[in-house]
């Protein structure tokens, strides 16, 4: 039956939203920036109509993709994923598929002129903050899409190159490949290709280990895009689900558990459909990355054993954090900057002066107000380090707050920290990031923007900036000031912790340097070398809690 694709009269043409117009390369490094003015002027005159209560935008992938009647896969698994990580996904539909557990019966390509008519209703009127590509089915469609983006810029474009289902099955023309290549991969921030499709943008390179994945995403990278992801679901022989994570200049091999199930069917497009919602978040692309992958695992874990349809490929649930309480277990806690605000940081050489034990060093300061714990035992046995280690876990655990540990990633694992803070001479974060995976804390050390830089590179959460002022705890640490803080804290995409010799005399001089990434302070001689602890941290917290009201007050 011929279809019947239904075209209203041409809506009235509204004017094209004001947008920052971002290069395309460099969208994410002036992330903050680049939104801030987009959002500020609207949002002051949503808040002016509403009373001054505070409307606030939703962040926004737009998934530009087909749909998949059996939902497993395409713009049902984009809208899922989507909604399962706080974000709205709209959709633009390119397709519709006859699709089922089986195999595709049936595609339908959306006429372009349709497509194009859809992207001009988005775009034209919601903020749209990523939009993600999944199945264009024709070139034409292609070229419909970058010319919308081109009218209608965003601040990423995640492309899944998505050419063959799992079943085998076409879903875009071969013609298709010079599309991509001409043109979209240009334009996008992060091209996201499975082994097939790698291999097909390639002219055909077998891509059967790890070296080779590297190789394309070199190869893949050269046709324009900022970052690629070469997708190893399909990897042969591999016990672990291994993608490789190509930034331009090094290739970060991200590890996964290879979950045993058949309900593999749209994990690539949810995957993608995370990118792009953690982007919208405001995430750097490592992270995203890493927490899409993570959501994926999770994902086909909690659905391993369910069946729907029956056929050798089934869908999964992306609700799934919905459904129980417990399968939150093990899913990575978000990251809260807002934790850094008074951090704790113990010495054990103070313990030992003032008679104390290190789980009455932590219970004191929690009680004090301290909103995350840093234990730094440089001296201790590492038999008894686990012990009392495992013991402060504890005590974080059941008050909600954050453990982390300097330095020992095996401790960190004996006793299931919360994370990990190293120094420039300690162990690398990309390695500490790939011991404890993607749901861990990592923290690292910097005295100057580069090494801020490669800390967010390398997949930390946070940098520990400092000393700032002359300390004892540390021999000669080179000083960096308040204008080194400063001048780190404005080159960091990732939240700072100010350190070294701070106390509740000069905690106020650091907050209000202005940088609104500093998120707080770090404190160990103005806690841990006093007589009482608990009045100490507290008199640092009413410090910290001024400062944060007055900057607030003065915004
Ligand atoms: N059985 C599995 N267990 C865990 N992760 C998987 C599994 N299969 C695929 N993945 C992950 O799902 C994502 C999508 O990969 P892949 O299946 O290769 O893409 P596509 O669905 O486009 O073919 C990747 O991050 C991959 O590592
Ligand atoms: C509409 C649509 N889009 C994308 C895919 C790819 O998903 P998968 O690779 O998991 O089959 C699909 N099968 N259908
Ligand atoms: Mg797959």
């Amino acid at each position: 039956m011929a279809a019947v694709f239904l075209t209203l009269p041409s809506s009235p043409i509204f004017p094209p939203t004001a947008r920052v117009h971002a290069g395309r390369r460099g969208v994410f490094v002036a992330r903050a920036s680049a939104r801030a003015p987009m959002i500020a002027p609207m949002s002051e005159a949503m808040d002016a109509e509403n009373g001054g209560r505070g409307q606030r935008n939703m962040p926004h992938v737009l998934t530009v993709a087909g749909s998949d009647s059996g939902a497993g896969a395409g713009v049902q698994a984009d809208i899922k994923a989507c909604g399962a990580l706080g974000v709205y996904c709209s959709s633009v539909i390119t397709a519709v598929t006859a699709q089922n557990t089986v195999g595709v019966q049936g595609v339908h390509p959306v006429p372009e002129e349709f497509v194009a008519e859809q992207l001009r209703s988005v775009l034209s009127d919601m903020e749209v903050d990523i939009v993600k590509t999944g199945m264009l089915p024709s070139v034409g469609v292609v070229k419909v899409l970058c010319d919308s983006l081109k009218e209608f810029p965003v601040r990423a474009l995640v492309v899944d190159p998505v050419m063959v289902s799992t079943s085998g099955d076409m879903l875009s023309e071969p013609s298709n490949l010079a599309g991509y290549r001409n043109e979209l991969f240009a334009m996008a921030d992060i091209v996201t290709p499975n082994l097939k499709e790698a291999s097909a943008l390639l002219g055909g390179v077998s891509l059967r280990t790890v070296a080779d994945m590297c190789s394309a995403a070199k190869s893949i990278h050269n046709l324009g895009p900022r970052y690629v992801l070469v997708k190893g679901g399909d990897l042969p022989d591999s016990s672990d689900a291994i993608d490789i994570f190509f930034d331009g200049e090094e290739c970060h091999e991200l590890y996964g558990s290879r979950i045993k199930t058949r309900n593999t069917h749209g994990t690539g497009c949810t995957l993608a459909s995370c990118i792009a919602a953690e982007l919208a978040k405001g995430s750097p692309m490592l992270h995203a990355v890493q927490t899409a992958k993570a959501f994926v695992e999770s994902a086909l874990n909690y659905s391993k054993d369910i069946v729907i349809g029956n056929g050798p490929q089934g869908p999964f649930d992306h609700l799934f954090r919905l459904k129980s309480q417990n399968d939150n277990v093990g899913l990575k806690p978000q990251f809260d900057a807002n934790d850094l605000f008074l951090y704790a940081v113990t010495d054990s050489g103070m313990n030992n002066k003032w008679d104390r034990s290190i789980t009455d060093a932590v219970k004191a300061s929690i009680e004090g107000g301290a909103t995350i714990i840093q234990l730094r035992e440089k001296d201790a046995e590492t038999r008894n380090f686990v012990e009392a280690a495992m013991a402060c876990m504890e005590i974080c655990r059941s008050h909600g707050v954050p453990l982390l540990i300097n330095d020992r990633v095996d401790v960190a694992l004996a006793c299931d920290a919360d994370g990990v803070h190293v120094g420039q001479s300690d162990m690398p974060a990309r390695v500490v990031r790939k011991l404890l995976g993607p749901r861990k804390i990592i923290g690292v050390s910097c005295k100057t923007p580069a090494q801020a830089e490669q800390a967010w590179i390398d997949g930390a959460d946070y940098i520990g900036c400092g000393g700032v002022f002359p300390t004892t705890t540390k021999e000669n640490n080179l000083t960096i000031g308040l204008d080194g803080l400063k001048a780190v804290c404005l080159a960091s995409k990732l939240p700072v912790v100010a350190i070294g010799g701070i106390g509740p005399g000069n905690a106020h001089s650091v907050m209000k340097i202005g940088a609104p990434n500093l998120k707080g302070v770090a404190a160990v001689s103005s806690l841990f070398d006093r007589a009482c602890i608990v009045s100490e941290a507290q008199r640092l917290r009413s410090v910290l809690m001024d400062a944060s009201s007055r900057a607030r007050l003065s915004v």
